[in-house]
């Protein structure tokens, strides 16, 4: 059986090879000792505390599969995406240049260098055993966040977003990189990830250029680079446009990426999630029904799984004695469940346009 759950001092090495298995590397995962204990401490601490309103919080996930035993997956949750420091992306812009002497008018594409992301809450910092690349684990693992978001709205923003690794060649180049920031930090890619991961993120705003970027002016393999995702990363790409998030003008300061953003109540996670109270029959005597996440509701013993949404006449949620015992529920208390099928994206109309955003 799969759970995901908060994450545990004891997670550290399965956070450890997770961390050095993501691909590619994560700023926000990064492949450190100290860091990693840190971000277990602090997530800890987020789950134990008192919170009104978002702020510098990160609460971290495991997946846990419990037949083998083993810790294989991780994700997180920023409150607020810029918290202490601020968020970073590119926004893109258009400019008009227009000259009426000369008859001309010419739309013109940039970049600027923007902070409006810091207000959302970021999922971000997810990696997963390549063994269960595709299954529902994966969803499970990506989606139980809404699940724990959607319980605990005071803590996080009404806005969620999610940043893409961007697009990286067949030589493990990003060609966005190698045509903006490469000029002012010197430094490949990969490590520049590495360091934005362990040190503070100032260095950015010291080294990055403050002015807009024009894109004429970057090489036409960046400019095919801005907002593609790195090619292991469409599936989950899609699957959270299928949730309803939607491409926002941000990409990534390093590889332009994606960012995606999502107003948490037009997400189709929290707009059919349901408070079922349960009922617990043996597993050989629940009725066929499609698969559900299911969560309960104890903060810092959060759990979620995916079990069948076998409903009673009564609306109650016929559980499993296994599925109830790893929720810490009893029969007649309430969990949280939506489906994990989503909507496909054309009969899904979120109904609204990134313009809102
Ligand atoms: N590909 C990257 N490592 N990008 C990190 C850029 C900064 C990131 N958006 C932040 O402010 O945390």
């Amino acid at each position: 059986m799969l759970v995901v759950r908060p994450v545990q001092p004891a997670d550290l090495p399965a956070l450890e090879r997770l961390a050095g298995s993501a691909t590619p590397r994560l700023t926000n995962l990064p492949a450190h000792r100290d860091r990693l204990e840190e971000r277990i401490a602090r997530s800890r601490q987020a789950f134990a505390g008192e919170v009104d309103f978002p702020g510098d919080e990160h609460y971290t996930f495991v997946l846990e599969d419990r037949e083998r035993g083993e810790v294989v997956g991780t994700a997180t949750v920023r409150a607020q995406a810029g918290a202490r420091e601020a968020y970073y992306t590119y926004r893109q812009e258009t400019l008009i240049h227009a000259s009426q002497q000369l008859n001309v008018r010419r739309e013109v594409q940039t970049l600027a260098l923007s902070h409006e992301v810091s207000e959302a809450s970021l999922l971000c910092a997810l990696s997963l055993d390549a063994r269960y690349k595709g299954t529902s684990a994966e969803s499970l693992l990506r989606r139980a966040r809404l699940m724990f978001i959607a319980q605990y709205p005071e803590r996080f923003a009404e806005i969620l977003a999610m940043a893409f690794p961007g697009y990286l060649d067949a030589d493990g180049e990003s060609p966005f990189w190698n045509s903006v920031g490469r000029h002012f930090f010197v430094r490949d890619y990969h490590e520049i990830n590495y360091l934005a991961g362990v040190r503070s993120k100032s260095f950015i705003a010291e080294v990055m250029p403050q002015f807009p970027l024009y894109l004429a002016l970057l090489t036409p393999q960046a400019r095919a680079a801005i907002g593609r995702e790195h090619p292991d990363h469409e599936a989950a790409l899609a699957e959270m446009l299928a949730e309803g998030f939607l491409r926002s003008r941000h990409v990534d300061l390093f590889d332009a990426g994606p960012v995606i953003k999502g107003e948490r109540e037009r997400l189709a996670t929290f707009r059919c999630a349901a408070w079922h109270p349960v009922r617990i029959r043996p597993a050989h005597a629940l009725p066929d029904a499609e698969p559900a996440m299911v969560a309960n509701q104890q903060l810092g013993d959060f759990r979620c799984v995916v079990a069948r949404y076998a409903l009673s006449p009564t609306g109650q949620l016929i559980l499993s004695p296994e599925h109830a015992d790893v929720l810490g529920v009893e029969e007649g208390r309430a969990v949280l469940a939506a489906p994990l099928a989503l909507p496909s994206s054309d009969e899904f109309d979120p109904g609204y346009d990134e313009g809102e955003l």
